[in-house]
């Protein structure tokens, strides 16, 4: 059985007069990396919103290992690119705060904690407040705080787009050493088809009007850098494909 089921899934906001998405189908596998790409409005955060459970479709379902997606849970977590850390709490406070809220075992906590430092290089800013920290110590940090819930899903809503390249690299390593330790079906929504193309080991096309997944692709160019691709005429084919969907 998939992790995530989503079958016909349409959805329309109480206040919109146009239906936001329609006929979604789906299906993600626990330990998948997949990436949502689309153009603007096309419903890619509503997907996301409907999987986390803060709305619920008016046709269709959603399942997770086989249970209707009723609510919000830990179990589904999203990183926003405004993060929304808590900028009274200082590194270590952030990133357990959820399993404190729910009284996990601290043995269990520090162990969670200290192996997310090291593999998010956090270890220093341990103490720090997070108003002290980069955009980019920042993300790390929102990141460590998901993922130290062990959740079956884990969602990241553009929240790479406003860094530096050069930082932004170093978040795609680091969420692709979290996801392999971890085993969690990461899912990604990014407008940037660079970052789909590294990132996605499953790339989720969405396109139409209203909004639907068209495609699901298996990307034979997963973690493969563009650098390295300069002069792979198939890798630029692949590329101009994806841009062809997304327009
Ligand atoms: N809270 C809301 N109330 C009413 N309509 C909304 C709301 N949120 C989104 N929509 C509409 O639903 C559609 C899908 O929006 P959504 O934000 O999911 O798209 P998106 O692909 O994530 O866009 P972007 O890439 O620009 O963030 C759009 O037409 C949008 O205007």
């Amino acid at each position: 059985m998939a992790l995530l089921e989503v079958k016909d899934v349409g959805y329309q906001y109480p206040s919109n007069s146009a239906q936001s998405i329609t006929g979604v189908n789906l299906t993600m596998a626990a330990n998948s990396l997949n990436v949502v790409i689309g153009p603007s409005g096309i419903g890619k955060s509503t997907l996301l919103n409907l999987i986390a459970g803060y709305i619920q479709p008016q046709v269709g379902e959603l399942r997770m290992n086989g249970q209707p997606i009723q609510k919000a849970s830990w179990q589904r977590g999203i990183v926003f690119q405004d993060m929304a850390l808590y900028p009274w709490l200082n590194v270590t406070q952030n990133i357990t705060f959820g399993p404190r809220m729910r009284k996990m075992a601290s043995a269990q906590i520090e162990q969670r904690l200290a192996t997310l430092l090291q593999e998010t290089g956090l270890e220093k800013f341990k103490t720090s407040y997070v108003y002290e920290l980069s955009g980019g110590l920042k993300q790390r940090v929102a990141l460590a705080r998901e993922f130290i819930n062990q959740p079956d899903i884990l969602m990241l809503d553009e929240s790479f787009s406003a860094l530096d390249n050069l930082t932004r690299d170093e978040m795609h390593q680091i969420l692709l050493e979290l996801w392999a330790s971890s085993g969690n079906c990461v899912i990604v929504i990014t407008h940037d088809i660079d970052e789909a193309m590294f990132l996605g080991q499953n790339i989720i096309i969405m396109n139409g009007k209203p909004g639907t997944v068209s495609q699901t692709i298996t990307n034979p160019y997963f973690k493969v850098a563009f650098d390295e691709m300069a002069n792979n005429p198939a890798y630029f084919e692949f590329r101009k494909m994806l841009l062809q969907q997304i327009k």
